[in-house]
């Protein structure tokens, strides 16, 4: 079942360790077949050396296991509800990359200081609140997606298709689970930028709107916008 779909999520997977994206096995990918209403995710604690398209495991939009022989992603319930609450997502990643990772820990979005940022990403790439100590010992990986669906209702999840969980790390999406690691590595690139950008400069201002406005739009067209104009 979803053979082609475990295939490239098993591939985007793959993508991760190949850009320096994560260590041990410090991440997972998913990718989900809206029409079959199904999703396909990284097995968990499995290493990337030794993964296979076969190791996928294929859940449903209540949270059970379909198919696979391991269990799925720690992670799969963070998943779950973003997939709920972004309809127009196909695919999700979660890391810990050091360096979006780092502005998670320390609390912080990251600001857009150059046109990198904006190609991708427009505006601040937002830190969400970390969990209550009542979210935490709830259910945990539940409560992360239910808090970044919250922090999202109102903005344009396709604009900024990345968060920062504080004092845990990033997560982004795509339309796919290809399109999403390109956005998990975008941003760990605009993460390590950003942070050196403020070591050079403690006084650095974000990039003017125009130019923010000028690079998204040129890639995304004028229908994407982030928040009211
Ligand atoms: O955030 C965490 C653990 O804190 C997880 O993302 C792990 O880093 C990966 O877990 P699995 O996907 O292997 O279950």
């Amino acid at each position: 079942m979803l053979e082609e779909l475990k295939k490239q999520v098993y591939g985007a997977n793959m993508l991760l360790p190949k850009y320096g994206l994560v260590t041990f096995t410090w991440g997972n990918v998913s990718g989900i077949d809206r029409e079959k209403q199904l999703f396909v995710i990284k097995p968990s604690g499995v290493e990337y050396d030794k993964l296979t398209a076969d190791d996928m495991v294929i859940m449903d939009m209540e949270g059970n296991k379909v198919e696979g022989k391991y269990n799925p992603s720690s992670d799969t319930a963070t998943h779950l509800e973003l997939y709920k609450a972004f309809p127009k997502v196909g695919g999700i990643v979660h890391t810990h990359s050091s360096w979006a990772t780092s502005w998670a820990q320390a609390g912080r979005g990251i600001p857009c200081y150059g046109t990198t940022h904006a190609d991708y990403m427009y505006g601040e790439i937002p830190c969400v609140r970390c969990l209550t100590k009542e979210e935490i010992e709830g259910a945990y990986e539940k409560n992360t997606g239910l808090l970044i669906a919250d922090y999202f209702m109102d903005k344009d999840y396709e604009a900024v298709p990345a968060v920062l969980c504080k004092n845990h790390g990033p997560f982004s999406w795509g339309k796919d689970a290809n399109e999403a690691v390109h956005n998990a590595v975008v941003l760990e690139e605009v993460a390590k930028m950003a942070a050196r950008c403020e070591r050079i400069n403690s006084e650095v201002a974000p990039a003017p709107a125009e130019l923010q406005d000028k690079h998204y739009y040129r890639k995304h067209g004028a229908n994407a916008y982030y928040g009211q104009k």
